[in-house]
């Protein structure tokens, strides 16, 4: 990871719906090539800040710039150059329910004019692959799909045009241990061969201690603080501390400590 150059940096942002105060002067970096994983309590506006840094909401003050352009402020062509340049996942996969996976996949595709169908859908089919989705997954309807291979299928949308960064929004979420368990090392594996930078909102302990490089923590309307897993232990604020160190933690945390079940470290 290199910390000199942040490719997300987020400055003074403030979020109000109404009287409703969200974020406050909310700074936050996040480096190439790294795993940030975003933590914090319910209501403390980890989606809503996604959805800030990929412009599907504004916030109501302050400066978001990715990849050297500032979001809010970028002219129309320029952001749909950035746009390329990232993949966002939503809980649920956000699938298009009429089409097929490929079809689905090849969606961001169809901004490349130069593309003809058959090349789409080759790039396609490579994708369904990359996210480990049997070879016939691409003629399958979201609907015929498991709630773990619907989530593979929004991956591999958002990976579709080779980006640098991706977006999960609680990417285990409604996921079984086990297919849990094999998402994180999905998401770990093509960040690591890819060289993808990941902003990840999770609840979920074991995906930090498998995946992330980093985490940053909302509380009191901003990111409290950053760290890896064993910075965070020794954060004495009551709700990172209750967190980091409850009983849910702690088996987390035994359980990164074990070989898996595959009998590797
Ligand atoms: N469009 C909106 N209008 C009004 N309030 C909103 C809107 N979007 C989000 N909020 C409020 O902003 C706060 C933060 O929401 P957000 O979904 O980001 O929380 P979160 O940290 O992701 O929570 P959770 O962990 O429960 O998913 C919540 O109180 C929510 O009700």
């Amino acid at each position: 990871m290199d910390r000199t150059d942040p490719i997300i940096k987020l400055r003074g942002i403030d979020t109000r719906f109404g009287s409703h105060v969200v974020h406050e002067g909310l700074d936050l970096d996040v480096y190439r090539g790294e795993i940030l994983g975003v933590v914090g309590g319910s209501g403390t506006g980890k989606s809503v800040l996604l959805r800030e840094i990929v412009g599907l909401q504004k916030p109501s003050a302050g400066s978001i710039e990715v990849l050297g352009v500032d979001v809010r402020t970028a002219e129309e062509d320029e952001r749909q150059a950035l746009e390329a340049r990232w993949g966002v996942m939503f809980q649920d996969g956000a699938l298009f329910s009429s089409l097929n996976v490929r079809e689905n996949v090849e969606v961001p595709m169809r901004r490349i004019e130069t593309l003809d169908a058959d090349t789409r859908a080759a790039l396609a089919d490579l994708k369904v692959s990359m996210v480990g989705l049997p070879y016939n997954a691409g003629d399958k309807f979201p609907s015929e799909l498991s709630g773990g291979m619907r989530k593979r299928a929004g991956l591999a949308r958002a990976l579709s045009l080779d980006p640098e960064i991706v977006f999960l929004d609680e990417p285990t979420a409604g996921l079984d241990p086990i297919g849990a368990a094999e998402f994180d090392r999905l998401i770990h594996g093509l960040s690591r061969s890819l060289g993808l930078t990941v902003f990840l909102v999770t609840h979920d302990l074991d995906t930090l201690h498998a995946t992330c490089d980093r985490i940053a923590v909302l509380a009191e309307r901003k990111v409290l603080v950053t760290g890896t897993m064993q910075e965070m232990q020794n954060v004495h604020h009551p709700w990172v501390h209750e967190y980091f160190h409850g009983p849910r933690a702690r088996a987390a945390q035994s359980s990164a400590a074990a070989p898996d079940r595959n009998g590797q470290e």
